[in-house]
Parts: structure tokens; C-alpha cells; sequence
């Protein structure tokens, strides 16, 4: 750096210094090339000149020797041919001469004026310089001519040139390789080594890391190598003790710091923690007089800080825990060196007594002596008051009514109340420790509580319905209250459980749901309940395209029974149907009561109508059977209307609808049979219903009048009797039967109404004939079962007859078979109290019930009436001729009358005679008539047989 500087000062106009200064800027191996190049070089240069000049003076006189030599030949051999003057003769020696490159002419000269005697001249030969040689040319001793012969020294000086060229490519190739040697040298043997001194030097005076250089050259350099890398190893050993001693020291100053920081750190955080601690503490010196006190220490007491420090710590004690506080200090603290936490009451100056725990602790110095005691002090009346509060909780934990669980996070119970070993039965030791799984409902799936424990630890609380079991195994259901306690960081702890036996609840909920469910008196599903099954039922067949039927059943004549009987007889009847109706079904199918003696039944395992048919008749079947009710046996059929789905109605209330119409419709085709819904059904149902509202109000009207159709003696053909067969006189429809209005009535309970006028106007009307002096017949009145089982039918009875003033034994009554054997000990009852009346009384329809012969022995009637459907056939129809032979022989065996009605013909008569037929009802003898056609008729006196 230095030198660049001197270097830039250097003055440029001196070319010495110039030189001299690029020569001390050179680098030693520069400096090696060049004093190698000019010392080889110029000695080089000095012995190629003087070999050159040694070479020129050799040719030169080569050359001159060699001029002499041809000029003297050819002098000798141009002697003849001159003094001949022969041309042929001399010019083959001159030619043979110029063949020579050198000469460049050739000149004979004779002794003779004129042209010289031979002449060759090449002047293109001239390059470099020219000699001219001249000799003359002896003949013995006579000079006859001279030969000239010019010579160039052209080629001398090539060749001179080319030995030049060849020394100076000897030196240059000399000097390459001796620069290449002596660079090579230099390298290995200096400039490399010195690299290493140099770099080692650097180290040292760097304070580097020892390079670990070896040196074994056993020359100058190795020697100095090794001498400084021993210096250097010296250097760094001495800096590396030197960095230690630094280092230790450094480390010592920054412990110390460090130390002396952490002491005041401590000592401001055991101050700050003296200070900000919650706990009163204070500091006493060992004659119990406070040195400090920290705030919370002074708020307990409630005194300031100068009215506490140098004061006696006993002072600020109650005096009744004095004594032992001291104990406490003395032979603990002073012993021991601390005590456990006591409790003491503090007192207050200013605010009297403070229940506190208290603690001391010893403190000593360096030396281990005691110094002082730490005293710490924590008020307890916050303690206290939880502590009541706990024991008012454990009170109410104890003895409230409802059982309590605490479970802890591990699923363990960790307590139980009193109620808890009430309710489950367990004893506190037993259920205590044990997983709160024993108590699971071992028949309830474990999803169902795992459910209800991710409800409360998700939710943290939850109520609900829960099984648990008893210790006795017995399983009930609890209303549970649920709630966790979590800590303060959100972790769930402990779950407590209130757990309320609801089993009552329970059952009692369950009774109410079955009540709204279920009809009170036959247990079937009720109306409202039928109709969700039921709907259920068609959504599903809807689903899959499956058929369902629903049957509507309705008992025959049960009004009769209900009214007659009373509600009890008309309900245990009904409990019977339906647990026979039950019977009836088989399993997936339903019945229900809808009210009344309404049935409906839901049959879902269905293939075909035809197997809702099969249903029908079994349902047929099983009511077939009398039933036995309170001593009565009753027998009540049904009559049932089938629905289909879908074909009849795809939902449930047309379903109903249409099933109800074609029950009516089995209704009136006799009863006791079922009929498959048609299409034509509804009008029907629809006419029945305006039937039913118009037959409401015929009696006001006085729409109804009475027929009587003649019934005659056999013996005698007069007219003994008329049966009164009422009509309708419609105002739109005209006269309509009997057979069109008088099951609605039946079944919709109009017929006591018109049974009523029926009796009355029969009777009336009889003693109005007899008034009018015509000879006196019985009047027979039909009877239906509604009328029959009335109560105080033979005290109306007596009423009517009394009230139109007809003598009873004019008075029969038609009751039909079927309507007697409903209940057959009511029958025998109200047919011997009407008997006792003095009226007739006749089976009507005879042959076509169920009636036990038995049973027509004890009823006290006069007269059987053989039913129309077996006179029809007579006597053409064996079986029905048989029967209503059966008939008349039964009659007359058990002392009866017997009747035939429907007779049409007069082989029909003539059969009935035959058999002993009492008497005959039919069109042969006469149409039912009005009054006056019968009046008239009557008059016109017996009946004969025409032909
Ligand atoms: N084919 C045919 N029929 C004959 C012949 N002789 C009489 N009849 C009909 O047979 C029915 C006889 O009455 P029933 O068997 O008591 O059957 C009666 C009876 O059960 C009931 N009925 C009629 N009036 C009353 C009534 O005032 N009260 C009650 N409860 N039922 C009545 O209506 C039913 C039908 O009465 P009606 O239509 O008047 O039909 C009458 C009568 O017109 C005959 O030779 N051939």
C-alpha cells in the first residue's frame, strides 16, 4: 500500500527511475524470468554474432578458393581451343563452367582485336554482389587470351543467413528450457516454500489456528518453517491460556451480575409475593414483636401499619387462644421449626373476633441461628360459611326425597344419598366404588345410555326418562336430572343424578294412553286409535301395492238387549263379542270397537276378497254360539259389511263408509250374513239414511196404516183371526211395505214408537169390528225383538188394551223365533208374564232360528207359525215338506196351534190339511186388506176352497 502510494509519487520524466521503480515492483519470480532471460539471452546473441561472422569468413574464403579453382581450370582448358581458335572446342568448357550458379558470366578474350572469342552472360543469375576475376590465358609462354568470369555471392549470403537462423533457433530453444528449469526450480525449491512461510507468517501474526505445517526440507527454509511454526504454536498456546483466563474471568463478572440480578429478582418476588399475598403475613422477632406486616395482614386485623409493627403479636390474639397460640410458637414453631396450620381467633381492635388459621414458620440466618418467626395468618370465615353451607347441602343431600348419585369421570359412584339406597335398594357400602353400569337395565340396549351420556357431556346437563335396576333386579323407570360439574378449566368432573322414580308416573301416563286408546270396556283399540292403525295399514299397502279389507260389524238386535237387559248384561255381552271377535282373527289383523255394537275389523294379511269372505264366515261362526251372560244365554248374530282396499276406497273413512253401507245392506237381507261392498251400495246407504230421517217424522204425520191379512181355520174356513201387517203411505213413494222401513226403524231404535201405534191401532181398530158387531176374531200383532225385550212391555200392553177397551184374549202377539232365542230365560219370563195377560202368543217364522226344542216347552206359547220360505215349496220340495211336517207334528205334540202362512196354492192347503194344519195365512184366502176391505170381507163369513 505503502509503496503504490510512493509509487503514484514517483516523477514520471526520469526513464531510469521509471525502469527502476517497475524493477522493485516486479514479484521475485518476474524478477527470476527476467534475470534469466537477459543472462541467458545476451550471451546467447554475442556467440550466435561471432559464430556468424567466424562462418562468413570461412564461406567467404571458401568461395574465393573456389573462384580461383575455375578460373584456372578454365584458363588451362581454354589454351588450345584459343590458340586453335576453335569455338567448338572452348564453348563446351564455357558452357560447363556457367553450370555453376554462382557465375553469372563468362568472358574469353583473344589477343586479337574485335569481338571477344567466346561471350556468356546470364544477368538473371545477379543477386547479391558481383566479383569480375580476370587470368590470362598462356600458350607455352605466350599470353594468347584472358579469361573474365563474373561471380555473383548470392548463395554465400544464403547460406550465411540460414546458419543464422539456425543459431538463433538453437539459443531460443535453449533459452526456453533453461527458463523452464529455472522456473521449476524456483518454484519447488523457493517460491512454494516461501508461499508457506508467508502463509505461516500470516497466521501468526493472525492469531489463527494452528495450520499444522510440517516441514522436513532439511534446508535454510525448512529450518526457518519450523522455526516459525514452533513461534507460532508458541503464539497460540500463550493466546489460547490467555482467551481461558479471559473466558473464566468474563464468565465470573457475568455469574456475579447474574447472581446479584436473581437476588434482587428474588427479593423483589418474595416481597411482591409478601406483599400481594392473600394471606396475613408478618414478621415477629424473637421476642414476638412484629418487624413487618403485609397489607393483607393489617386489613385482618384492620389496624394500620404503625399501629401493629414493634407491637406484641400476642396482643392481636383473642385471649382465650392466646395461651395456645404461644404454645403453638414456643413448642412448635421454636422446636420444630414450623407448625401445622391451627385455628385461632384473631382480635380486632376495631372489629372484635376473627376466626383465622394459623401458621409459623422459623426463620434463621446465614449461620443457622433464629431470627425471627414467619407468622401466617388466613381469615376462615369464608371456610366457615362453606363449611355450614356443606353441611346444610350434605343435610339436604341426605334426607331429600329423591335419590342422588354422584358418578366420578372415571364412571364410578362416588356417593349416594339416603333416598338413592331407599329407592335402589343398595346399601351406601355396596353401590359406592362400583361403575354406575350396574345399575343399567341389563334388557335395555347399551346405545340407549351411551346416547343419554353423550346428551349430558355434550350439553352438560340433561333430563329424561331412564331404566335402572335395582339391587333386588327389579326394574323401574326414573325421571333423571342430569348435571355436570365441570372445574375451572372446562374438564368435565363429577356427574350428580337426581333420580325420580316415576314407575307410577309411569304406569299411570301408560293407563291414560291406553284409556285414549283403548275402548274402556272391551279393551280393543277405540275409534280413534283403529282409525291410526288402520291408516298406518293403508299407507303401508300403498308402499306396496298390497290389498287390505276392513269389515264392518254390527250386532243384530243388540239394542234389544241393551234396553231389555240393562247396560251391564248389553256390556259383558259386548266384551264377550269382542274377545271372540278377537279369537276370530289371526295374528297382523285388527279389530276395533267403534261405539256401540260397532266393530270394526282390519284384516292386512289379505290375498283376495275371497279371503276377507273366509274372515266374514268365521266371524259368523264364532258368534253363532249362544252367550252366557248373568244366567242369561243370549244369542246375537251379526251382520257384516266388507270394504276392500283399494278397490272400495283408498282411504280410511271411505273404507269405513262404504264397509258400513254394505253392512246395511246385509242387514237387510236377513241378518246374520255379510255382504262385499258394491258400488250402488252408497245411494243405497244414502236412501236409508233419508228413510230414517222421513220415518222420524211419519208418525206425527200419521203416514202408517194398518193391513190385516186374514188367517183362517182349516177346519171351517172361517176367518179366525187377521194378522196386522203395517204400511207407509208415503206422500211421494205411495204405499211402501214393511220390509223397506221396518229394519231402519229396527235399527235405528224407531221401532218402540211404531210398534207402540201398531198395538194400539190393532186393537183399536179390532174392538172397533167388534163394536160394529162383526163376529170377533183375534188381531196378531208382530212383535219386534226391541218391543219384545222392553221392560214394561206387558204393562204397556195392559195400558193399550185398556185404553182401546179390547179384551186380551183378542190380542196375539207374533214374536219371531230368532228374537226369542236371544236370551232364552228373559223370553220364558216375559212370555209368562204377557201369558198371564190372557193374550195368544205365536213363534212367528218358525223353523227358520236356532230354538232349542227344549226350550219351546217352557215357553208358554199357543200357536207356531210355519215359516213362508218352507210353505213356498210344499209340497214339492221333499225337505221342505219334511220340515213343515216336523212342524206341524212338534205343534201338536206339545198341545200348540200351528199356522202356515205365505199359502198360495191350493196343493200348498191341501198338503197343510193333510198334515193337520190348524189354520193357514196366505194369498189363496187373502191379501193383508185395509180395515174396511177386512170389515167387509169379515162379513162375507167363511172361506172355502175352490175346486
Ligand atoms: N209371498 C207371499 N207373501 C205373503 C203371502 N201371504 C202373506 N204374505 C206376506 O207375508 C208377510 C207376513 O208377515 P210376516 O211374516 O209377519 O212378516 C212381516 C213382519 O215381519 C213385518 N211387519 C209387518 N208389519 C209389522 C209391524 O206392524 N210390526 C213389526 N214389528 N213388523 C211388521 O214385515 C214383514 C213383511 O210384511 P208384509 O210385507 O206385509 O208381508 C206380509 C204379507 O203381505 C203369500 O201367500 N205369499
Amino acid at each position: 500500500m505503502d509503496t503504490a502510494v510512493s509509487t503514484s509519487n514517483v516523477p514520471a520524466t526520469s526513464p531510469w527511475l521509471r525502469i527502476k521503480h517497475w524493477l522493485t515492483h516486479l514479484s521475485l519470480r518476474q524478477v527470476f524470468v527476467l534475470v534469466v532471460a537477459v543472462g541467458l539471452l545476451a550471451p546467447g546473441v554475442i556467440f550466435t554474432l561471432l559464430m556468424l561472422e567466424w562462418r562468413r569468413h570461412e564461406l567467404t574464403l571458401q568461395f574465393r578458393a573456389e573462384q580461383e579453382r575455375v578460373l584456372e581450370t578454365l584458363a588451362l582448358g581454354l589454351r588450345q581451343p584459343l590458340w586453335d581458335l576453335s569455338l567448338n572446342a572452348g564453348q563446351p568448357l564455357v558452357d560447363t563452367a556457367m553450370k555453376d550458379a554462382r557465375i553469372v558470366s563468362v568472358q574469353v578474350d583473344g589477343t586479337f582485336p574485335g569481338e571477344p572469342f567466346i561471350a556468356v552472360n546470364l544477368p538473371e543469375r545477379r543477386q547479391g554482389v558481383v566479383t569480375h576475376l580476370s587470368r590470362p590465358v598462356h600458350f607455352g609462354d605466350q599470353v594468347i587470351g584472358k579469361v573474365t568470369i563474373t561471380f555473383d555471392d548470392g548463395d554465400l549470403r544464403r547460406r550465411l543467413a540460414a546458419q543464422g537462423r539456425e543459431y538463433v533457433l538453437l539459443i531460443g530453444v535453449m533459452l526456453v528450457v533453461s527458463l523452464l528449469l529455472i522456473l521449476l526450480l524456483l518454484d519447488s525449491r523457493f517460491l512454494v516454500p516461501l508461499r508457506r512461510l508467508s502463509e505461516q507468517a500470516r497466521a501468526l501474526t493472525n492469531h489463527e489456528a494452528p495450520p499444522g505445517t510440517v516441514w522436513t526440507r532439511e534446508d535454510e527454509i525448512g529450518d526457518l518453517g519450523r522455526q516459525l511454526e514452533w513461534a507460532r504454536g508458541e503464539l497460540h498456546r500463550l493466546f489460547g491460556e490467555l482467551n481461558d483466563k479471559n473466558e473464566a474471568l468474563e464468565q465470573d463478572i457475568v455469574e456475579r451480575v447474574q447472581t446479584e440480578e436473581a437476588l434482587r429478582a428474588s427479593e423483589a418476588k418474595y416481597r411482591e409475593l409478601f406483599i400481594s399475598n392473600l394471606d396475613g403475613i408478618c414478621v415477629v422477632d424473637m421476642d414476638g414483636r412484629v418487624q413487618d406486616a403485609n397489607p393483607a395482614m393489617l386489613a385482618l386485623l384492620g389496624v394500620p401499619s404503625a399501629a401493629l409493627v414493634g407491637r406484641p403479636m400476642g396482643q392481636f390474639v383473642a385471649e382465650d387462644w392466646r395461651s395456645y397460640d404461644d404454645h403453638m410458637m414456643q413448642h412448635r414453631v421454636l422446636v420444630d421449626g414450623h407448625c401445622n396450620e391451627y385455628e385461632i381467633e384473631l382480635y380486632r381492635p376495631s372489629a372484635g373476633l376473627l376466626p383465622v388459621s394459623a401458621k409459623g414458620v422459623l426463620m434463621r440466618d446465614v449461620d443457622g441461628r433464629a431470627i425471627g418467626i414467619w407468622r401466617i395468618l388466613r381469615d376462615l370465615t369464608e371456610r366457615k360459611a362453606a363449611a355450614q353451607r356443606m353441611e346444610l347441602a350434605a343435610k339436604v343431600f341426605d334426607n331429600t326425597a329423591e335419590a342422588i348419585m354422584v358418578i366420578a369421570p372415571d364412571n364410578r359412584i362416588t356417593s349416594v344419598n339416603r333416598a338413592f339406597t331407599d329407592i335402589l335398594g343398595y346399601h351406601a357400602d355396596e353401590i359406592v366404588g362400583q361403575p354406575s353400569s350396574v345399575l343399567r337395565d341389563p334388557s335395555v340396549e347399551t346405545r340407549v345410555y351411551e346416547e343419554i351420556n353423550a346428551n349430558y357431556t355434550n350439553g352438560g346437563a340433561w333430563q329424561g326418562e331412564v331404566p335402572f335396576r335395582r339391587k333386588s333386579g327389579g326394574v323401574f323407570t326414573a325421571w333423571a336430572q342430569i348435571n355436570v360439574v365441570r372445574d375451572v378449566t372446562g374438564r368435565i368432573g363429577d356427574v350428580v343424578l337426581l333420580i325420580r322414580d316415576i314407575s307410577d308416573a309411569k304406569a299411570a301416563q301408560e293407563r291414560i294412553l291406553h284409556l285414549a286408546r283403548f275402548d274402556a270396556l272391551t279393551v280393543l283399540p277405540n275409534r280413534a286409535y283403529f282409525r291410526e292403525l288402520a291408516e298406518e295399514a293403508i299407507a303401508e299397502a300403498h308402499r306396496h301395492g298390497v290389498h287390505r279389507a276392513l269389515l264392518f260389524v254390527d250386532l243384530d238386535h243388540f239394542k234389544t238387549i241393551n234396553d231389555s237387559l240393562g247396560h251391564d248384561v248389553g256390556d259383558q255381552l259386548l266384551k264377550e263379542v269382542a274377545s271372540r271377535l278377537n279369537d276370530a282373527l289371526r295374528a297382523g289383523d285388527a279389530v276395533g270397537r267403534l261405539g256401540g255394537d260397532e266393530f270394526v275389523i282390519l284384516l292386512r294379511n289379505l290375498d283376495s276378497g275371497e279371503d276377507a269372505s273366509y274372515v266374514a264366515s268365521r266371524v259368523l261362526e264364532r258368534l253363532a254360539r249362544p252367550f252366557v251372560v248373568d244366567e242369561h244365554e243370549l244369542v246375537v248374530t251379526p251382520s257384516l259389511g266388507i270394504a276392500l282396499y283399494p278397490e272400495d276406497g283408498e282411504d280410511y273413512d271411505t273404507l269405513v263408509r262404504n264397509a258400513d253401507a254394505a253392512m246395511y245392506h246385509a242387514k237387510e237381507h236377513g241378518r246374520n250374513t255379510f255382504r262385499f261392498y258394491t258400488a250402488d251400495m252408497n245411494a243405497r246407504a244414502r236412501e236409508i239414511l233419508a228413510v230414517e230421517n222421513q220415518l222420524r217424522r211419519a208418525l206425527e204425520r200419521d203416514e202408517f196404516v194398518l193391513h190385516y191379512q186374514p188367517q183362517v181355520a182349516m177346519s171351517s174356513g172361517a176367518i179366525v183371526g187377521v194378522e196386522a201387517l203395517i204400511r207407509w203411505r208415503h206422500p211421494e213413494r205411495g204405499l211402501i211395505g214393511p220390509m223397506q222401513f221396518i229394519p231402519i226403524a229396527e235399527e235405528r231404535g224407531l221401532i218402540g214408537d211404531i210398534g207402540e201405534w201398531v198395538l194400539r191401532e190393532a186393537c183399536r181398530q179390532n174392538r172397533a169390528w167388534q163394536d160394529e158387531g162383526l163376529p170377533p176374531i183375534e188381531v196378531a200383532v208382530n212383535l219386534s225383538a226391541m218391543q219384545f225385550y222392553r221392560r214394561d212391555l206387558a204393562e204397556d200392553i195392559t195400558g193399550i188394551l185398556k185404553e182401546t177397551g179390547l179384551d186380551a184374549r183378542w190380542l196375539a202377539l207374533e214374536v219371531t223365533e230368532s228374537v226369542i232365542v236371544q236370551d232364552v230365560e228373559s223370553t220364558i219370563a216375559t212370555l209368562a208374564a204377557l201369558k198371564a195377560m190372557g193374550l195368544k202368543l205365536a213363534i212367528d217364522d218358525f223353523g227358520t232360528g236356532y230354538s232349542s226344542l227344549s226350550y219351546l216347552k217352557r215357553f208358554k206359547v199357543d200357536k207356531l207359525k210355519v215359516d213362508r220360505s218352507f210353505v213356498m215349496d210344499i209340497p214339492g220340495d221333499a225337505d221342505d215338506s219334511a220340515i213343515t211336517r216336523a212342524v206341524v207334528n212338534l205343534a201338536r205334540n206339545l198341545g200348540l196351534q200351528v199356522i202356515a202362512e205365505g199359502v198360495e196354492t191350493p196343493e200348498q192347503w191341501s198338503f197343510l190339511k193333510q198334515e193337520g194344519c190348524d189354520e193357514v195365512q196366505g194369498y189363496l184366502v187373502s191379501p193383508p186388506l185395509p180395515a174396511i176391505d177386512l170389515a167387509n170381507r169379515l162379513a162375507r163369513g167363511a172361506w172355502t176352497l175352490q175346486g
